[in-house]
């Protein structure tokens, strides 16, 4: 998908805010130090992350991939739970895979937000998706938050080992040997993606599709999987092919960073639903949420 086609949907569905931002900027800039206040708030941007909820094949111990199976019911409750932690952080845009794990993860945390916006999913596979899906209420856009799915954040294609069990593998393959599959940086799985293989179409989505979102000042939230998240924190963290190695995602627990002036401050996962618990992440985004 062309990346203008993304940002014309976005553009649409987001009716006048860069007018909006526009004026502001220009009036502000016309009464002098107000302006750097309102511009210092306007430039940082808050980014969840998410692994997806248990899904029936983690259940199972199974090497899931680009499998696009579901949820489980503990996968449900923990997309619950990962919607209460983050109930207080303002989101306008939210990214996912082009998978239901991570998609049924987003919306079900998208229940809990305090703002209760509704998540729509963006159909961009073709001119008549796009035209058929189209929302004219003004306000009706203003109370929604467009979501935009994307195989490039998918999970690393596991090759033949989709659908095996990862206990029974190890036996059969040796335990050293199914590690060095699953956590080596670039050795790929058999016919399947390395993380490095994983990081160069998830990197290169989130720096050409979801970076200059944040620049914009929107706030995002991002569903994906335990790789192509690995993949992209390594990034955002600059973490070494040694030092990925180690990194273990949770499923269900949202991670949140501060996007402020070009750099990523990792902020860790909120606590709870409490208002002083995520409010005391970042004084600005507190404004930033009242002021909605
Ligand atoms: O099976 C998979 O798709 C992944 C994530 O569940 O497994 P692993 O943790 O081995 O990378």
């Amino acid at each position: 998908m062309a990346a203008g086609v993304y940002n014309q949907a976005i553009g649409a569905f987001q009716s006048n805010s860069h007018i909006n931002n526009f004026n502001h900027q220009h009036k502000l800039n016309n009464i002098g130090r107000l302006a750097v206040t309102k511009d210092f708030i306007r430039n940082e941007a808050a980014l969840i992350l998410v692994r997806h909820g248990e899904s029936l094949w983690n259940e199972k111990n199974l090497f899931t991939g680009c499998v696009d199976v579901p949820l489980s019911k503990k996968g449900i409750d923990e997309a619950i739970e990962a919607g209460k932690r983050i109930s207080s952080i303002p989101v306008d845009l939210i990214f996912t895979s082009a998978l239901i794990r991570a998609q049924m993860t987003a919306m079900l945390a998208m229940t809990q937000h305090r703002r209760m916006k509704v998540p729509i999913i963006m159909h961009n596979e073709n001119e008549q998706a796009r035209e058929w899906s189209q929302v004219f209420g003004e306000d009706t856009k203003k109370h929604s938050i467009p979501v935009i799915s994307a195989w490039q954040l998918n999970e690393r294609m596991y090759g033949e080992l989709q659908g095996l069990n990862k206990q029974e593998t190890a036996e059969r393959y040796g335990k050293e040997q199914v590690h060095e599959w699953r956590r080596s940086y670039n050795i790929p799985p058999p016919n399947g993606e390395s993380l490095e293989m994983c990081a160069q179409r998830a990197v290169a989505y989130f720096r050409e599709q979801i970076e200059p979102q944040l620049l914009s000042g929107k706030n995002v939230m991002l569903s994906a999987h335990g790789n192509s998240l690995r993949s992209i924190i390594m990034y955002l963290d600059k973490l070494t092919s040694r030092e990925v190695i180690s990194l273990e995602l949770s499923t269900g627990i949202p991670m949140l960073y501060i996007f402020k002036e070009g750099r990523f401050i990792r902020r860790g996962s909120p606590t709870g639903p409490t208002e002083a618990g995520v409010y005391a992440y970042t004084r600005n985004l507190l404004s930033v949420a009242l002021e909605r």
